[in-house]
């Protein structure tokens, strides 16, 4: 991403927002000044009209400070946007293993790009070293997942994102990616199905052309 910075050995000035988008990437700061890319102000005389638009009064106690309340929510919940997502992956190492590694159930909090309702589940990840043994921290899959998961998205670009970037950045055998998300927009208004589960799958490489070892992964995935 166009002026990422690497870490310096001097403290950036860097805000609260700024912050936790650094804290995306493994507490580097990589992302662009906040005031750059998020306009808090534009979000705040939107979310005003909203409410006044349903038949609200902004002015009252209760809603007086919450357009700046949304802008700054926002501001955190798309804060991947300003991240760019090879920084989780830039620390590797080697390892003699030539087998799945599996990390389950790490949480998935993102907002669906059609509604900017939120979409919540656990996404399952695992991959196969390549030849040259490159591996990367366990956390890193899970900010990985941090760094896509707070943009709008669908659930569908979100899994083949990460399955592609593990390909880029490890050159693994292999990856499989699995989400299990329920969609608010899906339980809180339209149909209302509460509950409903989407699954989603990006598989690459050998455990995408190796039925074996795909199945060997799922059921590691997906316990019966
Ligand atoms: N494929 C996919 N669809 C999604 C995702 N999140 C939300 N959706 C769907 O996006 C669709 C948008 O459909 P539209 O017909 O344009 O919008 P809508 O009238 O609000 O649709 P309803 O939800 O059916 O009321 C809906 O079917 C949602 O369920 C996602 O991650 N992936
Ligand atoms: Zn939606």
């Amino acid at each position: 991403m166009d002026g990422a910075l690497a870490a310096s050995s001097t403290e950036p000035d860097i805000d609260e927002l700024d912050y936790l988008a650094a804290r995306l990437v493994n507490g580097r700061l990589t992302g662009r000044p906040v005031e750059e890319s998020v306009d808090l102000a534009r979000i705040e005389k939107a979310v005003r009209e909203i409410l006044i638009a349903v038949g609200e009064d902004p002015d009252r106690d209760g809603l007086v400070k919450t357009p700046a309340r949304v802008a700054r929510a926002y501001a955190e919940l798309f804060a991947g946007l300003r991240v760019d997502p090879a920084q989780v992956l830039s620390t590797t190492f080697e390892a003699n293993h030539e087998e799945l590694v599996l990390v389950r159930d790490i949480d998935v909090m993102s907002l669906c790009e059609h509604h900017l309702l939120p979409f919540r589940g656990s996404a399952h990840i695992g991959y196969i070293p390549g030849p040259d043994g490159r591996i990367t921290g366990l956390s890193k899959l899970a900010r990985l997942v941090e760094v896509f998961a707070r943009r709008p998205q669908v659930q569908e670009r979100l899994t083949s994102q990460i399955a592609d970037l593990l390909m880029d950045r490890l050159a693994p055998r292999g990856v499989v990616v699995v989400l299990e998300c329920e969609h608010m927009c899906m339980a809180m208004r339209g149909i209302q199905k509460a509950g409903a589960k989407t699954i989603t799958s990006a598989v690459r490489g050998t455990l995408q052309r190796d039925p074996k070892s795909r199945a060997e992964a799922m059921a590691l995935i997906i316990p019966r």
